[in-house]
């Protein structure tokens, strides 16, 4: 098991060194600073498990501290070393967050005992941390393994990020979990879809709106942006934006202010972007119905989710979880799903992610008889239930094979290409044919665009 490291502050060289030899004893590296600055610095660059800081420093209190650790949300117990006798002030830091205090002078054996608390604390909290997202996000692939250390990495920081992926793949739940484990977990989430507001009210609806400035504007209304002041924004569906819409977003972006319908002045809002869209942005900014400007500000970090079909391993444990979920909503015994059913599911193209998934066990648990959910059960589009029974469809609705082919043809191209954001030449590769092929393919199905 790896160290555990403490930062202690204190300005004080002999409570360093007293504090330094009870915790190496007791197998604890420490690392130590002299003043609020110093800590905060050695806070950016290194983890540590757990934070023992005096309360007077010379460059502020250690309240800051507290508060620093808080809003960052460091997952790091901070323990504040008070003067002999001045309870409010510890009962003041424990209230902002703090984990426990000591008074000083310093009983070794209450340090000692302290120290051992804070670090369980702080293990078993990482560990709950862990196991929410697990139960949040399924999948144990190894695509959605790195989704989830992906997540927990960009939620440290403020970068906008972009999250691109087919409908129903997890784009707003991916959003709301790098929110959660955020520093604005304590502030709103506002999650916004972008297609589904009314061109003329984007505006008001974004910034928000003075009375009387426009007719139907009865009262002050605040937008999305001051909603979400101190939170995080969820622009989803992006891609729908109208380009009107686009050029105030950036400048909202840029300068971190806004100005609301009718208002005079700006006003400052602090808010974290995430967006999403199963659209091509990158196409659409060549196309220029998207700002490339404002392409760039918003998808400093691109995080892509892998469509279901392409973590087939995580079907099962998916639909374990979901199954088990859906039965205690609806008060009835989970019931066992057959191996055949799960097959068909493994090979089934998913068209809307773990979405249409849970659809499909809602539909089969109301519909199923007995205690087993089966194939007929899942009720699946004939033709995209797996390659036999495909086959058979074509029998007997006695389609014309050319048209047919045509069909699945169609469809793997399309598939292919969103996957590779409309890159003809790595969609090719995917293919295994060339891209010349790819091109005549295109073409003789009217998939030009
Ligand atoms: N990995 C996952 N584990 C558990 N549930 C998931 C997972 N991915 C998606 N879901 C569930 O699937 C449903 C759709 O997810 P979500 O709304 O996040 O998708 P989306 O990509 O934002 O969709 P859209 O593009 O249509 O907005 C939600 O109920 C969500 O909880």
């Amino acid at each position: 098991m790896k160290m555990p490291v403490t930062l202690v502050v204190d300005d004080e060289p002999d409570i360093r060194e007293l504090l330094e030899i009870t915790l190496n004893r007791m197998n604890i590296r420490t690392c130590c600073a002299e003043n609020i600055s110093q800590a905060k610095q050695l806070l950016a660059s290194e983890s540590f498990d757990l934070c023992l800081t005096d309360m007077r420093l010379p460059d502020g209190d250690g309240l800051d501290l507290v508060d620093y650790i808080q809003e960052r949300g460091l997952l790091l117990p901070v323990a504040v070393i008070t003067a002999h006798g001045s309870m409010d002030i510890a009962i003041k830091a424990m209230k902002k967050g703090a984990f426990d205090f000591l008074s000083k002078p310093v009983d070794l054996a209450a340090l000692r005992q302290l120290v051992g608390n804070a670090l369980q604390t702080s293990q078993a909290k990482l560990v709950e941390k862990d196991r929410r997202t697990r139960d949040t996000l399924l999948g144990e692939s190894a695509l959605m393994c790195e989704i989830r250390s992906k997540i927990e990495k960009v939620a440290r920081n403020q970068a906008p990020i972009y999250i691109s992926g087919e409908s129903g793949s997890g784009k707003e739940l991916v959003a709301k979990l790098i929110h959660q484990q955020g520093p604005r977990s304590n502030k709103q989430f506002v999650a916004i879809n972008c297609g589904a507001i009314p061109h003329e009210l984007m505006e008001s609806e974004f910034f928000g709106h003075k009375k009387g400035s426009f007719s139907g504007a009865i009262a002050d209304k605040q937008g999305f942006f001051q909603a979400a002041d101190g939170g995080t924004l969820f622009l989803d569906e992006v891609a729908d934006l109208p380009l009107s819409l686009q050029v105030k977003l950036l400048r909202a972006i840029q300068e971190k202010k806004i100005r609301p319908v009718g208002e005079q002045h700006e006003i400052a809002v602090d808010v974290r972007i995430l967006s999403a869209t199963h659209k091509d942005l990158a196409k659409m900014v060549q196309e220029g119905s998207f700002r490339q400007d404002l392409y760039y500000r918003i998808n400093v970090i691109e995080l892509n989710l892998p469509p279901l079909r392409a973590r087939v391993d995580d079907i099962p444990q998916i639909v374990a979880h979901l199954l088990a979920r859906l039965a205690k909503a609806n008060a009835v015994p989970v019931p066992h799903f057959n191996d055949a059913a799960l097959t068909v599911l493994k090979r089934y193209a998913f068209p809307g992610n773990v979405r249409e998934l849970e659809n499909i066990l809602e539909r089969a648990l109301a519909l199923h008889e007995g205690d087993c959910i089966e194939v007929d059960d899942l009720n699946l589009p004939p033709s995209n239930s797996g390659s036999i029974s495909e086959a058979s469809q074509v029998r007997a609705e006695k389609i014309s094979l050319e048209s047919y082919l045509e069909d699945v043809e169609r469809k793997a191209l399309t598939a292919a290409l969103e996957e590779n954001h409309w890159n003809q030449s790595t969609a090719a590769q995917q293919l295994g044919m060339t891209f010349r092929s790819l091109q005549y393919r295109l073409k003789k199905l009217g998939l030009e665009k």
